[in-house]
């Protein structure tokens, strides 16, 4: 028999708030972005809904709703966008640096259990962020999966004794 998900378990997507959490996120974070010496030029002529795409895309990874996917993109989408862009690591430090500092000003959940898979979710995406913006094509199929995330080692969420 296929095992069930346990239903007293949150997702990360739920623990972090919901939609309005993520959107609130990367809406800050972008007019941020666009103030920051390292990053403006790269987000310089981003799209006007860039910031709620990013949002949708990391909730849906969060097992969130998938909006993302269902309306405004896909997993191959996605990376094809990042393609050429020639990101550095100096780049992507400073973008891990800036949606943290930006996490703890919204206030999303700052729990142990949580941001360990946060900042492990953010790394793993920033890194092959990089690495994509240095192909010329997408290797991945089409239709590829949305990644999804979870709690992780921890096996969270936090639980206060
Ligand atoms: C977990 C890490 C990341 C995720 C989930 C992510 C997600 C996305 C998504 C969903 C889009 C498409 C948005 C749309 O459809 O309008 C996008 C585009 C883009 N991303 Fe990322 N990204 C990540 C990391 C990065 C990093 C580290 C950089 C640069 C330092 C970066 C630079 C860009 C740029 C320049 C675009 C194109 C923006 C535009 O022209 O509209 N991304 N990203």
């Amino acid at each position: 028999m296929e095992a069930q998900p346990n239903r007293t378990i949150p997702t990360l997507y739920e623990w972090a708030g919901g939609m309005e959490k993520f959107e609130a996120w990367t809406e800050l974070f972008y007019q941020r972005v666009h103030q920051d010496s390292i990053l403006e030029p790269v987000f310089r002529s981003m799209a006007p809904e860039h910031a709620r795409h990013v949002a949708h895309f990391i909730a849906e990874v969060f097992r969130g709703p998938d909006q993302y996917s269902r309306e405004e993109g896909s997993h191959y989408e996605m990376i094809h966008k990042h393609l050429g862009k020639h990101l550095t690591e100096t780049q992507r430090k400073r973008w891990i640096e800036l949606i943290l500092d930006t996490a703890d000003t919204i206030g999303l959940p700052d729990d142990p259990e949580f941001r360990s898979a946060l900042v492990g979710y953010l790394e793993w995406g920033s890194r092959l962020a990089v690495i994509n913006s240095n192909e010329e094509s997408v290797s991945e199929p089409v239709d590829a999966p949305m990644p999804t995330w979870g709690w992780g080692e921890t096996g969270g969420p936090y639980i206060p004794s």
